[in-house]
């Protein structure tokens, strides 16, 4: 590792260098970049990883105001500043004395113009699924013993990213084994149904048709709240003289592949899938007498910038009777498209359907995974959760690779 050239410009803001790592690799740093994310235990805390360092109150910046009296940042003393490599370690001696050390292996994950390295998923690849792929996933995964839960849990993260669900089995029928896989997973998101682990049957007890018997349309849980819950977790407790309470569960990544195809083939399925990733749709909560839910409207898809499953937020029977005419839709083309999303997730080429059963928790994504109820008779008895995202997430990504790797890619 060298340095190729140093840039120095008229501002503290265009003053950079270049690295030349071997013959067919280089990448420019900005000094600044450098100084913000020194190393060393003044600027970083050596237990919680946070910045002590604050970069943007302590440069030794002069600042002046200009003839509209804004603050205006100059002269940074640069000439003051060295670089030089000793061997894999490049060393900064900034303007005020402070000394930084950035290993090889850092600045080559770190490089920004070009990125040299190829961003490290810590995260596995998400893998979609349906109807037919259903039936080989099950067979070949999703084998969770409630006996050997702490072994297991590994892959029961790994699975719930992989394919938007998993399954643990030999589960005691309670409610507390269900808090305990459930806090195993994440934690518990109390909400007005619950403070923690809900426990439900046809009884209107909370007023929403999940707590009747009626049929339940493919949906995701809490779309009238800002935070979507990240997971939901069901335990069949008990279903007695009676039949019917099947679950379905569709991949919305599958359904997402299937627009996408759709769109590049056919005009009307591109304004489908914009209807659907840009109309802001309102659904609400409005049973209870001292709580009303509509926190706001979002699209029925969210998609990131490859153009993957973000978050799908959808289910009719919560839908508001408010549309928004801000994304330029016409209302019928709104309806369009929510008709052929419905046919889509209700295509049993698919969705997959199964009874739940006593013993067996399955618990899913409630972003990417969108679930339905069957009609029942009887006494049906169903306990579950609703888990953080972020922290399933935070201890996905902690189980999935060695600490140091993970913190070198900060
Ligand atoms: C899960 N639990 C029974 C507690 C509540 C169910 C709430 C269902 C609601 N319609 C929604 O889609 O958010
Ligand atoms: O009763 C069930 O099987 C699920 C009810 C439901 O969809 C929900 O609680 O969101």
């Amino acid at each position: 590792m060298r340095i190729e050239r140093i840039n120095t410009g008229t501002s503290p803001f265009d003053r950079s260098l270049t690295i030349e790592f071997d013959s067919n690799s280089k990448s420019t740093f900005d000094w600044i970049f450098l100084r913000d994310n020194c190393l060393c235990k003044e600027c970083i805390h050596p237990e919680t990883k946070q910045r002590i360092f604050d970069t943007f109150n302590s440069l030794p910046f002069e600042t002046v105001r200009d003839k509209d009296g804004t603050i205006q940042i100059i002269n940074d003393h640069h000439s003051k500043v060295r670089f030089e490599c000793n061997n894999d370690t490049l060393v900064s001696l900034w303007q005020d004395g402070h000394i930084s050390h950035f290993p090889e292996k850092w600045l080559l994950t770190h490089s920004y113009a070009p990125q040299l390295y190829k961003d490290i998923h810590i995260l596995p690849s998400k893998i979609s699924w349906d109807s037919t792929s259903f039936l080989q996933l099950k067979a070949d995964n999703f084998r969770n013993s409630y006996t050997q839960i702490e072994k297991n849990l590994p892959r029961v993260l790994h699975e719930i990213y992989t394919y938007g669900f998993s399954f643990v089995q030999d589960v005691p029928v309670t409610l507390e084994a269900t808090r305990q896989v459930s806090e195993l997973i994440s934690i518990i998101r109390p909400t007005h149904y619950d403070l923690g682990v809900w426990d439900f049957t046809s009884d209107l007890s909370k007023k929403d048709t999940a707590y009747t018997s009626l049929v339940i349309d493919m949906h995701t849980d809490g779309n009238y709240w800002y935070e979507l819950p990240g997971l939901q977790l069901f335990h069949l407790l008990e279903h007695s003289n009676g039949e019917g309470g099947e679950t379905r569960i569709v991949d919305i990544c599958k359904i997402v592949d299937v627009l996408i195809s759709l769109s590049k083939k056919d005009r009307s399925w591109k304004t489908t899938l914009e209807v659907l990733t840009k109309q802001p749709i309102y659904f609400h909560q409005a049973g209870e007498t001292d709580t009303c839910f509509q926190q706001d409207s979002y699209p029925t898809l969210t998609l990131d910038k490859q153009s993957k499953l973000v978050q799908c937020r959808w289910n009719t029977s919560d839908r508001s009777p408010k549309i928004s005419n801000q994304s330029g839709f016409l209302v019928h083309q709104v309806y369009e498209a929510l008709f052929r999303f419905n046919a889509l997730i209700n295509d049993p080429k698919y969705y997959v359907q199964f009874q739940l059963k006593p013993g067996t928790i399955l618990v899913f994504d409630n972003w990417r995974i969108l679930h339905a109820r069957t009609a029942f008779t009887g006494h049906r008895r169903l306990c579950g959760s609703y888990l953080t995202r972020d922290d399933f997430l935070a201890r996905l990504r902690s189980l999935s690779c060695e600490r140091s790797q993970l913190l070198n890619n900060l």
